[in-house]
């Protein structure tokens, strides 16, 4: 009895100390209601504290950023899948803007614009979160650009270069091989210490599955991140995407490393803001896109630079990409970008119809600032044969009416033929710098200008084989030295005439080979 008697009293004192040492904690939520879903956007009233591009919470850890900050209502723009959202529903304040995880655990993923892991490699785990809208660097913190950003495309590292921390815009029609070039470009930085982002953007589920299959098989996924939206993913996503791929490129720039980032393609990204900005009764523009268009994209791409040493050196190039209509290259969101970019490199659907492969058009195609980061041995060579490719383009149209040509425009037109021949390439096959500019010397030494034009694609494969021989020194001084000096040149030219010897045919002045 006493033993039942003193467990009583041992719980009621257990219950009354617990009673009184008990202090309500009381955490404040702001709460409001969903007034009205949408495709893609969310109408909300009963949160008058929110601010401008704050994240909030919706049922099924749904998020959304405020975009119309009204007296009475907010616009949301949905981060997710929206379809069980209805209105009456609770949404939460986070307090925060949206932000993503960075650092090298992303190297080799493939990741949606929140950092959520698409491919079979399990959680992704980042140390670090860093906003997806950042201020670009000021304008004192930035440094000139004056490191080559190589290609492995003959025709861009020759006449179009880029450079390290330059913006070089890929545009032309559908199917014009715009996402090839930069997919050569990231295989090319293997080995090369360039840390690469692909960003698709609203892209269908097949193309992401062909470019992320070619990174995987060319071991370029080692040193690259992919963060994919597709086509039905929710427009937000497809909003956000670049500035999320910036971010994470970025977190390597400020490690001192040199990125290269690909968004493909911006055109998307415009439709996907343009539908946001209407659903929200934002007053369209011109092509109804709204009037801060060009603002989304110049703060995307002025986030590209090269940094001061004392910030690390690193750098940041981009090379946005943009789909024109029926090659319409002065369309309001292609102007725009040409604008904000230091230039472009236009494709032809009639070079590629031409099989002229890639179907870059040098006449319409520029690099502003490349020229002064390019390689002295191109630059030895790419004024001559820039010249050379401008002559031949204004002759050929000549050349069509089957008109009488006299016997210098023939030659113009004939080495003209061989320098488009040799700037060909096949996708996927990157050219190293020393074999580009035995090709390159080879050309503007007229060697190729007696080999018909049959036997070009044959020369020039043996020619790029044979400079493999070239000693290492030599190949080191094409990207180190600060001129081509005449003793390279000569050994260049003298291995090229060698290689070339067995393609030859003599013909008579003013014949074609
Ligand atoms: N240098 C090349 N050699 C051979 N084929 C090429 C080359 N460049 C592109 N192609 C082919 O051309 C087609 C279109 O290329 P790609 O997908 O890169 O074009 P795109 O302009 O990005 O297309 P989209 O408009 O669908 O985005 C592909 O089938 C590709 O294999």
């Amino acid at each position: 009895m006493n033993t039942l008697q003193s467990f009583y009293d041992n719980a009621f004192a257990k219950i009354a100390s617990t009673r009184d040492s008990f202090t309500p904690e009381i955490t404040l939520r702001e709460v409001g209601l969903i007034t009205s879903v949408s495709t893609g956007i969310a109408r909300v009233s009963g949160l008058p504290g929110v601010g401008a591009d704050e994240l909030v919470r919706f049922p099924g850890n749904v998020y959304g950023i405020a975009f119309n900050v009204d007296e009475t209502e907010i616009g949301v723009v949905l981060l997710g899948d929206y379809a069980h959202l209805h209105t009456g529903d609770e949404v939460q304040r986070t307090g925060r803007v949206m932000d993503v995880g960075v650092g090298s655990q992303l190297l080799g993923r493939v990741v949606d614009p929140l950092g959520r892991p698409l491919d079979e490699g399990g959680p992704v785990t980042t140390r670090q979160r860093l906003p997806i809208e950042r201020p670009s660097a000021a304008i004192m913190d930035r440094a000139p650009v004056n490191v080559p950003l190589q290609t492995g495309l003959k025709v861009v590292d020759a006449m179009i270069p880029i450079g390290r921390g330059q913006r070089e815009l890929i545009l032309g029609d559908r199917q014009t091989g715009k996402t090839t070039i930069a997919i050569d470009t990231i295989l090319n930085q293997r080995g090369k210490d360039v840390v690469c982002v692909y960003c698709a953007i609203g892209q269908r589920a097949s193309g992401v599955a062909k470019v992320v299959a070619a990174l995987r098989e060319n071991h370029a996924m080692e040193y690259t991140v992919v963060v994919v939206t597709e086509g039905n993913d929710a427009p937000g996503l497809a909003y956000i995407a670049p500035y999320a791929a910036t971010s994470i490129a970025e977190y390597f720039m400020e490690q001192g490393r040199d990125v290269l980032i690909v968004y493909d393609d911006l055109t998307q990204h415009a439709r996907s803001y343009r539908e946001l900005s209407l659903l929200l009764r934002r007053p369209p523009g011109r092509e109804a896109f709204p009037g801060d268009i060009f603002y989304i994209h110049s703060r995307l791409l002025e986030r590209s630079t090269h940094l001061r040493e004392e910030l690390g050196g690193g750098s940041l190039t981009a090379l946005p990409i943009i789909e024109t209509e029926a090659q319409n290259m002065s369309a309001y969101i292609p102007t725009n970008l040409i604008s904000i970019t230091d230039g472009q490199i236009y494709l032809s659907p009639s070079l590629f119809e031409l099989g002229v492969l890639p179907a870059v058009d040098v006449g319409k195609s520029v690099s502003r600032v490349g020229g002064k980061a390019q390689h002295a041995a191109y630059r030895a060579v790419a004024g001559d044969l820039k010249l050379g490719y401008a002559q031949f383009e204004e002759l050929e149209s000549f050349a069509r009416f089957g008109a009488r040509l006299d016997t210098p425009t023939l030659k113009s037109i004939e080495h003209g033929r061989r320098i488009r021949a040799c700037l060909k390439q096949p996708e996927l096959s990157p050219v190293s710098v020393p074999a580009q500019i035995a090709v390159l010397l080879g050309l503007t030494a007229e060697l190729f200008d007696t080999i018909p034009l049959d036997k070009i694609e044959l020369a020039e494969r043996a020619l790029t084989e044979a400079a493999t021989e070239l000693s290492p020194k030599l190949c080191s001084r094409f990207e180190t030295a600060n001129s081509l000096s005449d003793d390279d040149r000569n050994t260049v030219v003298e291995l090229a005439r060698k290689v070339l010897e067995p393609f030859q045919v003599q013909t008579q002045p003013g014949t074609q080979p």
